[in-house]
């Protein structure tokens, strides 16, 4: 039916290209976290306490740690969404910073087709083609572009999301769990394009595939601190489970 010309051809959505874009240098110190202690309000308890480091260009690093640690905190916080209870958060005012999280996905104006809130979001784009071009790198055809958003699937509107980032050019990437809706081809796609890319990436993921493709550290967040992992994400894994194996063992 199909090759007889009598179908519409079902066009695979899954080889896409993920892209990010040159973001240009900035001299380190980029980020610094000093003395920084948070908590939501005074009747919650620290989530942090007395943090103190800094990030760059060059940073490649995945937080981990358990539910509730506080490791979509630290990005809100880094990002400057959220605040220090005390401390500071210095940030150079030439970086641009780009959290992608999964309600950004879902924020999206649901009446609006891609291009449209492309352009309303980018007005010194003035030519329909070219935005179109630019979208059409995350993977999604015209016929995708130009429908409203609610109309896609949620991995396509992840990409939406993901074009929306990537063309404000950030210096540092924040990823707060961005493998939700995406399939293992555009995954590896996502960490080819994080490889390729010239400035800071902080991650927050369960994909612990995805980790080891992309971070350079490990970072754990846990009992109001963040340390250094000395290992790679699949040594934290061993470690994980022999915790686990010890407590349940300790209760038998
Ligand atoms: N807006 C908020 N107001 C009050 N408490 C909050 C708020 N957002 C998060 N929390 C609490 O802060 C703590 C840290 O949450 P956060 O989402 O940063 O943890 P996480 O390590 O990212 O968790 P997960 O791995 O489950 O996503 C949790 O106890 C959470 O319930």
């Amino acid at each position: 039916m199909v090759d007889a010309g009598l179908t519409e051809r079902v066009t695979s959505d899954k080889t896409l290209m993920f892209y990010f874009y040159e973001c240009g240098k900035v001299p380190p110190p980029v980020i610094m976290v000093q003395n920084v202690d948070f908590r939501y309000s005074e009747d919650k308890p620290f989530i942090y306490k007395d943090l103190d480091f800094g990030f760059d260009l060059d940073t490649r690093l995945a937080l981990v740690g358990p539910n509730g640690a506080g490791k979509s905190t630290l990005l809100k916080l880094i990002a400057g969404e959220l605040h220090p209870t005390t401390g500071l958060i210095r940030t150079n005012p030439h970086v641009k910073i780009g959290r992608y999280h999964q309600h950004l996905a879902e924020n999206l104006d649901m009446d609006l087709s891609a291009l449209e809130f492309m352009m309303k979001e980018f007005p010194e784009v003035k030519e329909r083609d070219e935005m179109r071009k630019i979208i059409g790198r995350y993977g999604l055809s015209g016929q995708q572009q130009m429908c409203p958003i609610r109309n896609l699937s949620d991995g396509q509107r992840c990409r939406v999301a993901f074009s929306w980032l990537s063309w404000q050019t950030p210096h540092i990437l924040l990823l707060d769990e961005p493998t939700n809706h995406l399939d293992i081809e555009t995954i590896d796609s996502l960490a080819n394009a994080i490889n390729l890319f010239d400035g800071g990436m902080i991650l927050v993921s369960h994909d612990f595939r995805l980790i080891s493709q992309v971070a350079q550290e490990i970072w754990v967040c846990e009992n109001q601190k963040v340390t250094k992992w000395e290992g790679d994400i699949f040594s934290y894994k061993e470690a994980l489970v022999k915790r686990v194996n010890k407590e349940l063992a300790s209760k038998a």
